[in-house]
């Protein structure tokens, strides 16, 4: 018998969420059944979407969700091969039993020389949201000038990379000096600290005076609202997340868009990743050469220890990750 660890949610969260809205659990898993094999988490992720999915999605006592990539230790599935290593989506637990239908193998060109922790960011669902919202959604053309914020983190600093390879400009702001560097040392033609810019107005501008074809929104909030009004005419928003509304205790009262939408006759589309599910072979392949080849740079902020899941949680949350935030166990 295996004992799994497993986070589970105490109290929804009120605000930014606490270490004591968190609830450590031990769980004996029973023996495998035929078709089953048993999992071993070996780096778990910590992604914005948790913080609205949990409030809307689950209730007190759930284990929280999130993915993992975890090693097979053990088969009843003549499908799997123990020491395998694939993505399970079994939330923040050490330990899973699994049926094999939900699990996605890590593509078969991985490299061994590369941390497989990747397929929880850049050649996972954080890459593929950056790869497709920018392909799909932002249509982003060569010469276009592209904005992202958050441009620092998980999918931002794919957003700015991939639109580079593509051939546009590209403005990053992130909320440090450090991720600004970064942001220039992966190619960012222009980035800012939108936390100590005297004006976000005039940081945009400055950043390009003519505006932006493409908006990669993050944020949302107030970013977004200034944001909109430096759009190119027929300019296009991608709105792949607004991180800085997820711990309102009250909504914002932001100002309303319309005005710019329709004077410069903008499009704005939000979107989910998992709309292109039945592509993500698609997208992953293209994202793991560009790694390879070294043209999509990555970095990690690693929180090691499970019992520093929450931690890990919140620090994303207030900007503490420069790169995909993940827990190594
Ligand atoms: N639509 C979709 O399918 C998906 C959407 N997303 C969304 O993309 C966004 C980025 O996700 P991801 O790359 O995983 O996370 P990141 O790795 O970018 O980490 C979150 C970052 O958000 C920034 N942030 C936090 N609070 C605020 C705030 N109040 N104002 C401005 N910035 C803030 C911080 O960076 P900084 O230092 O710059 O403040 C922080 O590091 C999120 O909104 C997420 O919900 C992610 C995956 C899929
Ligand atoms: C509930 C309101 C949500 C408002 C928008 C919030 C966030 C956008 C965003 O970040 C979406 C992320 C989607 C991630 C999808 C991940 C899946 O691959 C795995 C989900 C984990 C699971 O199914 O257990």
């Amino acid at each position: 018998m295996v004992t799994a660890k497993a986070w589970v949610l105490k109290k929804h969260f009120e605000g930014f969420p606490k270490t004591s809205d968190f609830d450590l659990k031990k769980i004996e898993l029973p023996n495998l059944k035929d078709g089953e094999l048993l999992l071993e988490s070996v780096f778990l992720s910590v992604d914005p979407y948790m913080r609205p999915y949990s409030q809307r999605d689950m209730k007190e006592g759930d284990i929280m969700i999130g993915t993992q990539v975890a090693r097979i230790i053990e088969s009843k599935n003549p499908a799997f091969t123990v020491g395998a290593f694939v993505v399970a989506r079994s939330g923040w637990r050490t330990h899973a039993i699994s049926d094999g239908k939900d699990l996605q193998r890590l593509p078969s060109s991985w490299p061994e020389s590369l941390p497989k922790s990747l397929a929880l960011g850049t050649v996972g669902m954080p890459g593929l949201t950056a790869y497709f919202g920018l392909l799909e959604v932002c249509k982003v053309k060569p010469g276009e000038t592209v904005l992202v914020n958050a441009a620092a983190g998980a999918v931002g600093s794919v957003v700015g990379q991939l639109a580079k390879i593509g051939g546009c400009k590209v403005v990053g702001s992130a909320g440090s000096d450090d991720k600004v560097a970064y942001l220039k040392k992966i190619g960012f033609d222009e980035a800012f600290n939108y936390k100590t810019v005297t004006s976000l107005d005039e940081a945009l501008r400055k950043a390009s005076p003519d505006g932006y074809d493409c908006f990669f929104d993050n944020v949302g909030g107030e970013f977004a609202s200034i944001a909109i009004n430096q759009m190119k005419k027929y300019g296009r928003i991608a709105v792949c997340g607004a991180i800085s509304q997820y711990n309102d205790s009250m909504p914002q009262k932001g100002p309303y868009v319309q005005v710019p939408m329709i004077f410069k006759e903008l499009q704005m589309e939000g979107f989910i990743v998992t709309r292109w599910n039945n592509r993500w072979e698609e997208g992953l392949k293209a994202l793991l050469k560009w790694v390879v080849e070294g043209k999509v740079k990555y970095h990690e902020q690693v929180t090691e220890g499970f019992e520093n899941m929450p931690t890990a949680f919140i620090g994303m949350l207030k900007g503490e990750n420069l790169g995909k935030a993940i827990v190594k166990v």
